[in-house]
Parts: C-alpha cells; sequence; structure tokens
C-alpha cells in the first residue's frame, strides 16, 4: 500500500492526489441516504453523471459513538418516534449493505471510502479494499482512532474543522506526515462565508510543504470551494444531496445533482486554467503580437534560450 512516490503525492488505488494530479473530487454521500440503498444509489448515480472520483459514506458504530446519556432521548424521525440509539442504527448500512454499494460502484466506475469514526469501524471497512480513509474533523484528537488508520497503510485524509494548530501539528504526528492528505474546513452546517478563511489552505501548505492540501466544504454555493480550488486545494469534498428538503441533519447544506455537475465542470477548468507558473508565449499569441506589438522581439530564439536556462 504504501509506495515510495514523490513526496507531495499520495496513492489513492491506482491515482493520485496532490500537485501536478487532477483536483480528487468527493461527493460526501454522509448519511443523506437516510439508511435506504436505493438513494444511497441514486446518490452514486449523481456522482457519477456529474464527474466525481469518488463518493464518501460516514461508518460508526452506535454503541461507541453516541454518548451513553443520548441513547434513550426520544425524536421524530420519517420511520415513526424512536430512540437516538435506534435511529443511529437506522441509518447506518450493514455489511451486506456495504457489499451492495461496493458492487454498484465498481459496476459505475467509481472509487468509495467512508470516514470510520471509531476503532471498530475502520476493521469493518478493511474488509474492503477502500482506495484510502477519512478522518472526520470531530475524530482529529482520537489518537487511537489515528493509530489503527496508520496502521491500515493506506492514505489517510484529515480534516481540520473545529481545531486548533496544536490539535492538528498533533494530529499529524500520530498519522505520519508522509501518508495524509490535510483538508482545510469550517465544521458549521451551512459554514458562513466569513468564517471559511480560505486562506488556511495556503497556511497548511506552507506549514505542511510535503502533504498535499485539500479542502472539505459544508457552505451554501460553489464559488467558494471554485476558489479554494484556485488557491491551491488538490483535494475536494462536498456534501451531496438528491434533495436539499429532504429529511436529515446535513440535507440543508448538500450540493444537489446539477449544483455537482457545475462545481466538477468548474474545477476542471480552474484546475487545467492554473497551469504551471512557468512564463511561456503561446503560438496563438504570434498573430496578435504581430498586428498590435509596435517594437518586435526574437520570441522564438529567448523561449528557447530561457528554456534551456
Ligand atoms: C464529518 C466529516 O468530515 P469533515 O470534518 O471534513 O466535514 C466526515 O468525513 O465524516
Amino acid at each position: 500500500m504504501t509506495t515510495s512516490l514523490p513526496a507531495n503525492l499520495r496513492a489513492v488505488g491506482s491515482r493520485h492526489i496532490g500537485n501536478g494530479q487532477p483536483v480528487y473530487i468527493t461527493g460526501e454521500i454522509g448519511i443523506n441516504h437516510n439508511g435506504d440503498l436505493e438513494n444511497a444509489f441514486a446518490l452514486i448515480d449523481a456522482a457519477v453523471a456529474a464527474g466525481c472520483d469518488a463518493v464518501k459514506f460516514q461508518k460508526r458504530t452506535p454503541e461507541i459513538c453516541t454518548p451513553r446519556d443520548q441513547w434513550e432521548i426520544e425524536r421524530d424521525t420519517p420511520w415513526g418516534r424512536m430512540t437516538y440509539i435506534d435511529y443511529r442504527h437506522r441509518v447506518e448500512f450493514d455489511e451486506d449493505g456495504y457489499r451492495a454499494i461496493d458492487e454498484y460502484c465498481r459496476k459505475r466506475g467509481i472509487d468509495w471510502f467512508a470516514s470510520p469514526w471509531d476503532v471498530p469501524s475502520v476493521e469493518f471497512l478493511e474488509k474492503f479494499n477502500v482506495p484510502v480513509h477519512k478522518v472526520a474533523s470531530a475524530c482529529l484528537t482520537d489518537d487511537e482512532l489515528l493509530q489503527a488508520l496508520r496502521a491500515t497503510g493506506r492514505t489517510v485524509v484529515l480534516s481540520t474543522g473545529m481545531s486548533t494548530p496544536r490539535q492538528i501539528r498533533h494530529a499529524v504526528e500520530v498519522l505520519g506526515s508522509d501518508n495524509i492528505v490535510l483538508c482545510h474546513a469550517t465544521s458549521t452546517y451551512p459554514a458562513k462565508h466569513e468564517e471559511l478563511n480560505l486562506r488556511m489552505i495556503n497556511t497548511l501548505q506552507s506549514e505542511f510543504p510535503n502533504v498535499p492540501v485539500g479542502y472539505s466544504g459544508h457552505e451554501v454555493g460553489l464559488q467558494t470551494t471554485l476558489a479554494a480550488v484556485a488557491l491551491g486545494a488538490v483535494f475536494v469534498e462536498r456534501h451531496i444531496t438528491l434533495d436539499r428538503a429532504m429529511w436529515g441533519s446535513d440535507q440543508a447544506a448538500s450540493v444537489e445533482s446539477q449544483g455537482l455537475e457545475r462545481l466538477v465542470r468548474d474545477i476542471r477548468i480552474i484546475e487545467t486554467s492554473l497551469g504551471d507558473g512557468v512564463k511561456k508565449v503561446y503560438e496563438g499569441e504570434l498573430g496578435p503580437m504581430k498586428k498590435l506589438r509596435r517594437v518586435p522581439g526574437v520570441v522564438a530564439e529567448q523561449q528557447a534560450a530561457d528554456a534551456a536556462v
């Protein structure tokens, strides 16, 4: 699993995340499937139609992830009134469910992975050949979980919402910097634009120069995620939904299928437009140069000489 790659690239199955690679775009299904495999398949279809590289889920062991004092609290759900712990089970897929998802994603030609929220969920996901694991911002301080993820040898995407710089540094140390992708995030749903702090992408790039940096967005709208790509994010994750009005805590801050198509289209345009930062005179500029420049230079020779330096 861990191979010797250039320092700023990370393996994701047969692909790579990092500079010079297409942005790895993930449609975060999370629990927006509401425990229904047909919804999950429809969301996978939407991600494939948009051109996403992957879909993502969240995997929890409800008894570990739900504080004991919350278990018996009753709530109204689309499936009737039930306790919180029963609801948490209702939105989890079992092994058969994930086998069906695995098969469907293979058939549709898209990667899938998940954020395990506890150690048994890491073991559960390891039964599948997932290309990468993700650490949710809420789990960044869970050293036991990070150690279990490190032991898998797979690339780990570490989200950094709701975290202090010291906590981020510690998590990077526990995971090891050579096998992770860092992800800037603000963990509010939806996140306010004035709290997105997108320049953190550059701060993370400077502090961890050999670690690819991405963005996990929870804002309303698409422009700010595109700005994240313009700032150099090489991994992007947005929640996706079949309908923002559906029941569920993450639906309202999610992107519907048409928005997702626009997002992927525009990310591909931006990444192509960013180029390599090396100045050149394009063939197509020679005609306008001839017409518009009063003092012609010797472009071809100079360009060849510059390239030789
Ligand atoms: C909540 C998650 O991630 P983030 O913190 O990036 O939103 C997750 O991956 O489950």
